[in-house]
């Protein structure tokens, strides 16, 4: 069921979202061998969120010692050093202040020498946790989520994605209101990996997303407002602040809020909490990797365990036409993504494409 929680500002918004995400990972009571696994995002939205959940860590009432994190974009080309790129954003405001161990976090390489295989092997390694438990996203101003502009595919995967010219604006408030500052690609999990998810959470605050919101929540599914998608979704959960309302009609938001006023606490309404979504095979066990391997470039892996194939003839995992050429590519070790470097290159193989898995 779609539930949608209205707060009256951008605080009061992520306080709620940071209170559901505490409470989800404590009730699902995460060990080292059944992590969390916790979908991110970025932008200005989450900002807030993340301020919350590390006053919270430092007050001890939570630990991402046993949550493993992907994120669900990154910038194509951007050095992974540069103030602007969403790794270092996520150490600047989340992973730097937390105890969550550097080999749990996921972050798209965007600087990969081969895109192909490092999309597909973000969406392997998501299926070796046992796919994702709550996935968090915002939402742009033209009703993405991720990078999924709008004419993406509804059945999409991690991919190499052009960014849309309203994005591009957007953003080049971090790039010094230049837009030719801004990335022109961008790597992102497809609608269809966030909607795998168990759980959805799409923080949407400010009068700019209202009419995202309209378009995502009052009109059909299509893919021209990636958000609508979640429509389809058993456990999407959107968290306004009355801005983002602005453009919902008063029947709408008076029903989502009779539904809070009526007890159906969203907090203690969510799915069953379970460790693997049926969706995905179940995982081999998670190896420790050496400090060496972690080093480690993401690398070409050599075979796939018949559980963790996937059928691409459904999925394509990339839009070729989009792809960036390879001369823009610079190789850079990465130690955040390279956690399960060790387990990838000892048991996974891509084809060169990396977009084919195939059963044998
Ligand atoms: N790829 C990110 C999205 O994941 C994010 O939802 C959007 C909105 O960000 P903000 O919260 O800054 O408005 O910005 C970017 O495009």
């Amino acid at each position: 069921m779609l539930r949608v929680i209205i707060r009256e500002d951008p605080d009061a918004a992520s306080v709620y979202i940071a209170d559901y995400i505490i409470s989800r990972i404590k009730a699902f009571n995460p060990t080292e061998n059944q992590p969390f696994v916790l979908g991110l995002p970025t932008g200005s939205s989450p900002e807030i969120i993340y301020k919350i959940l590390v006053q919270r860590h430092r007050a001890g009432e939570i630990s991402f010692k046993d949550v493993v994190t992907f994120n669900m974009d990154e910038y194509v080309g951007l050095p992974r050093d540069h103030p602007e790129s969403y790794h270092s954003f996520m150490y600047k405001h989340f992973f730097s202040h937390v105890d969550i161990p550097p080999q749990n976090i996921n972050i798209l390489d965007g600087n990969a020498p081969d895109m192909a295989t490092e999309c597909t092997s973000f969406e392997a390694r998501i299926a070796h946790y046992g796919g994702i438990e709550l996935f968090l996203g915002g939402v742009g101003p033209d009703g993405h989520i991720a990078f999924n502009e709008p004419g993406s595919s509804l059945n999409s995967r991690t991919r190499v994605k052009t960014l849309a010219y309203d994005t591009i604006l957007a953003n080049s408030r971090f790039f010094e209101n230049d837009v030719n500052k801004v990335p022109r690609m961008a790597m992102t999990v497809g609608i269809q990996t966030i909607m795998d998810a168990r759980e959805v959470v799409i923080v949407a605050t400010g009068a700019h997303k209202a009419f995202a919101v309209q378009k995502g929540l009052e009109d059909g599914v299509n893919h021209m407002w990636t958000l609508s998608a979640l429509q389809l979704h058993p456990h999407p959960l959107i968290v306004c602040d009355r801005d983002a309302t602005l453009e919902l009609k008063v029947k709408t938001v008076r029903y989502f809020e009779s539904i809070e006023q009526a007890g159906t606490d969203a907090r203690t309404q969510g799915p069953a909490l379970v460790y693997r979504p049926r969706a995905y095979p179940t995982p081999m066990p998670a190896k420790r990797s050496s400090p060496r391997q972690q080093q480690t470039p993401v690398g070409t892996p050599k075979k796939v365990p018949k559980d963790l194939r996937i059928n691409t003839e459904l999925h394509r995992l990339m839009e070729e036409d989009e792809l960036t050429p390879d001369s823009m590519s610079s190789r850079m070790v990465d130690s955040a993504i390279g956690g399960l470097d060790g387990t990838l290159n000892n048991d996974l193989v891509f084809d060169r494409m990396g977009a084919r898995m195939t059963a044998h």
